[in-house]
Order: structure tokens, then sequence, then C-alpha cells
């Protein structure tokens, strides 16, 4: 993967100069002049590292700095102060700038510290795959419901759990479906074998066919090896198909003939590999809609629909939400090693009579949270977002600053629950209509238990 640099500054031979150089060592550039540029390009693009010149213009560095700080807390910023500086430099860091460079800017000094923020940027993302996979996956418990609407949701996970057929999992987003289709695999004959999933609407359309079958050295630039795709390494296993509803048309009739013939080619190979992994396909979009608007073949659909699994919402199921509520109290007690014991009664009140747009997911991020900002043994306040076209106010202890922040993220969060339902949960119109990014908007949706 190539890193992504954003260079902030408004003098025009530093900027050229920088890029040429960062480009012929691999990195991918993005220039900005003035704090709007750079903002609008912290919006539009996932940036790495950003290079941020202290003296802009008109413009002022260090408040660009605190804003990258605060709102994009993944971006590394390295600030280019002017020599001698080191007052300066210093007070940046302790904003949260990672470290810093004095002009004339050393190339071979920048590189290393590129070099160095890009390693650890891998190091934690790796680590966080590591811990999420100790948490929240295979190893864990799953909540089991007890409600009647889920009970003929596990009597099917028994029935069909062996079969080699495949399931369609539909549900809101955060109802559980990958949470559903990984205790399927777990609970069947498959359970030694490899569980692999991948999420159709997060990878480019013309990356997705090789990502899902793989290629042969040669069969297109930059094919440098071979490469097994997802159901070679899926294998005998289960292919966990996530988001279908938002794949093409195209690769949807090379989809349904590998259903069909069990047989898939690698891009660019002669060799006929067989498929001999289980299909589970996840989908929290209208797919019925989708095929009678001729978006999703109807073929397909009954193939996979031949087993049909439907998650309801959590407000359907009111009498799941507080041991599910307890669960992740737990959960985030043990992580956080904190002293938090239970909700105050209205706490609980509030949590049930909820709607829970986001379903479990937001369910859990709403209770991490206030396990993490608990002050005694019960939780006795709880952050739930705001009905929609409420006026906005102070919440007591509250600074003028933390309700800016709260209320801005509030703001962001129903205009992007408006506009997936305006195009109907498609998450690559939604991120066009946005103007953002689709990765950007996957980081929100999860962020916000959308
Ligand atoms: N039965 C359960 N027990 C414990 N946690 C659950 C359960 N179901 C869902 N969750 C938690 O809720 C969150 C969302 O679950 P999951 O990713 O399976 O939902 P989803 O329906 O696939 O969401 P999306 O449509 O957005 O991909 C996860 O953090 C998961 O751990």
């Amino acid at each position: 993967m190539q890193p992504v640099v954003l260079i902030v500054d408004d003098e025009e031979g530093l900027l050229l100069g920088l890029k040429k150089f960062l480009e012929v060592q691999g990195y991918r550039v993005l220039l900005a002049r003035t704090a709007s540029e750079a903002r609008e390009i912290l919006i539009r693009h996932e940036v790495d590292i950003a290079l941020l010149d202290l003296r802009l213009g008109k413009d002022d560095g260090m408040s660009l700095l605190a804003e990258m700080v605060a709102h994009h807390p993944h971006v590394a910023v390295l600030v280019i102060t002017g020599y001698g500086d080191i007052p300066t430099a210093v007070e940046c860091m302790r904003m949260g700038a990672r470290n810093f460079l004095t002009k004339p800017v050393d190339h071979t000094l920048l590189l290393s510290l590129l070099e160095r923020e890009w390693e650890d940027m891998r190091r934690r993302a790796e680590q966080q795959a590591i811990l999420e996979a100790r948490w929240s996956k295979e190893e864990r418990e799953p909540f089991r419901s007890r409600h009647p609407l889920m009970h003929q949701v596990e009597v099917t996970i028994q029935k069909v759990k062996d079969l080699d057929v495949p399931v369609l999992i539909t549900g809101e987003t955060g109802t559980g479906k990958e949470v559903t289709a990984r205790r399927i695999h777990y609970e069947s004959v498959r359970k030694d074998r490899p569980f692999i999933e991948i999420n159709c609407a997060a990878i480019p359309e013309t990356l997705l066919e090789s990502e899902l079958f793989g290629h042969e050295r040669g069969a297109f630039t930059g094919a440098v090896e071979r490469t097994r795709g997802k159901f070679e390494q899926a294998g005998r296993g289960t292919l966990f198909l996530d988001e279908i509803g938002e794949m093409s048309l195209a690769m949807q009739a090379k989809l349904l003939h590998v259903l069909e013939e069990r047989t898939f080619h690698r891009i660019g190979g002669s060799r006929p590999l067989t498929a001999e992994c289980r299909i589970i396909a996840a989908t929290n979009a209208p797919i019925e809609r989708r095929v009678e608007e001729g978006l999703f073949r109807s073929d397909l659909f009954y193939r996979l629909k031949v087993i049909h699994i439907h998650l309801p919402p959590l407000r359907e199921r009111k009498e799941d939400i507080l041991p599910l509520a307890y669960l992740f109290l737990k959960e985030a007690r043990l992580r956080y090693h904190r002293k938090v014991e239970g909700f105050t009664p209205e706490v609980e009140r509030a949590l049930v009579s909820y709607t829970w747009p986001g379903n479990i997911r937001q369910l859990k991020n709403v209770i991490t949270n206030a396990v993490l900002l608990a002050e005694g043994p019960l939780i006795d306040r709880i952050d739930l977002p705001r009905a929609p076209g409420s006026r906005p106010s102070l919440k007591e202890g509250e600074t003028l600053p933390e309700a800016v922040r709260r209320h801005t993220r509030e703001l962001e969060r129903a205009l992007i629950e408006d506009a997936l339902r305006r195009t109907g949960y498609h998450i690559s119109e939604t991120a066009r209509l946005l103007g953002i990014s689709r990765k950007t908007l996957y980081h929100r949706i999860r962020e916000y238990g959308l």
C-alpha cells in the first residue's frame, strides 16, 4: 500500500520540489496551498501523514494543526518551522504533532521521519487487527437471544449450518449479520477450515474480481506475481460476501457462474479451479427492491436465498437491549480495567426506550463510551443522539468547545444517515452524494454505528 502524504505550504517552489522528491521515493503526494485547501483534501482523501508549514501566508498553521489533531487523529502531522524556532516546535508537539523539521528541509531527514511514521502506523494497524480478532471475533461467545423473533433465526442456524447450500443474511446495519455468519461457520463441520470475508462495497469494482478469483503473474499491469483469490483462500471453509447488494451486475454474472458451475479461473489463467467453499452473503440494502429495479440479478438472488435469515432490528426486540448492554458493559470493564457494575434504573429505562437506528453496533459503542466516562460504580448518564430537529443545548459540566464538537458530530451523523436513506443504503452513491471517499464513509458508518 502506498502511503499518502499531504504537504501544506504556500511556497510553490518548496511544494513542487518536495512532491517530486517524495513521488520518486514511492509516496503519493497531495498539495495544499491554504488551510481551506488542506481541510478539503482531508475530508475527501485518506491521508496518512501531513507535512504542515506553520507559516501559511495569512492562515494560521497552529490552528490548522489543532484542527487536524482534533478531527483527523489518524493523520500523523510533521510540522515545518523556521530555523531555530524551537519553542514553537515544542508547543506543536505538545498539541499533538508527531515531530518537526526546520527550514530548509533536509530531504534525508524528512525521508527517515516519514519512514518511521509509516512503519509505526503499520505496526499499530497490525496490533489493532490482532486485538480485534482476539476480542470481538471467534474467541468471544456471542449473545444468544431468547426473543421469539430470534427463535426462528436460532432454529434455522442449527438446521442449516452443516448443509452445503448458500445462505443469505439480511437486516439493518449493526444487527449482527457478520456475527451470525461466523456462528454458522464456527458451529459447523467446516469450523477448522478458513472463514474468509470480503466486503464487496469497500473494494473498488476493478479490484473485486482479482480479490475474489486471484490472478496469474502478468495478467494485467502490476500483476507481478500469482495471487490466490478469496475463493482459493477459503478452500473448503466459508466465504462470507458482505454487502453483496453493492456488487456490480458484471460481477454478479461472474459470481452466478461460480455458484452454478462450481468452477472459476484466476484472471489470466487457463486452468479451471474448483470452488469448494460455502457461500454466506449478507446485505443491509433493500435487495428485493434492487431486484425489481434490475440492479440485482433475480437468478443470483434466488440462488443465494435458498436459505434466508432475516435479523430484526433491535427496536423490534427490546427485551434483548438490557442483556446486551450488560454484556458490553462487562466486556468494556475487563478491557479497560474499570470498576463499573451496572446502570441506574433511569439509564436502563432510557436504553430500552431508545430506537437504536445503528442497532447492536450502536448500543455497543454507547455502552463502551459510558464505561470509559463513568465516575462511580453505576452508570448514571448516557449519551444518546438527539432526535433530529431538537434545539442544541449545553449539557451539565460541558464547555462550549466540547458542546460544539458534540453537536458537529451529531449533525454529521444525521446528514450521513439522511444521505444513506436517500440512496437506499447504496454505499458508492452515498459517498458520491456526500463528496467523500467510500473509505471515509465506511469509517463514519462504523464510528457512528449507522
Ligand atoms: N449476538 C451478538 N453478541 C454480541 N455482540 C454482537 C452480537 N451481534 C452483533 N454484535 C456486535 O455488534 C456489532 C455489529 O455486528 P455485525 O458487524 O455482525 O453487524 P452487521 O449486521 O454485519 O453490520 P453491517 O451491516 O453494518 O456490516 C459488532 O461489534 C458485533 O460484535
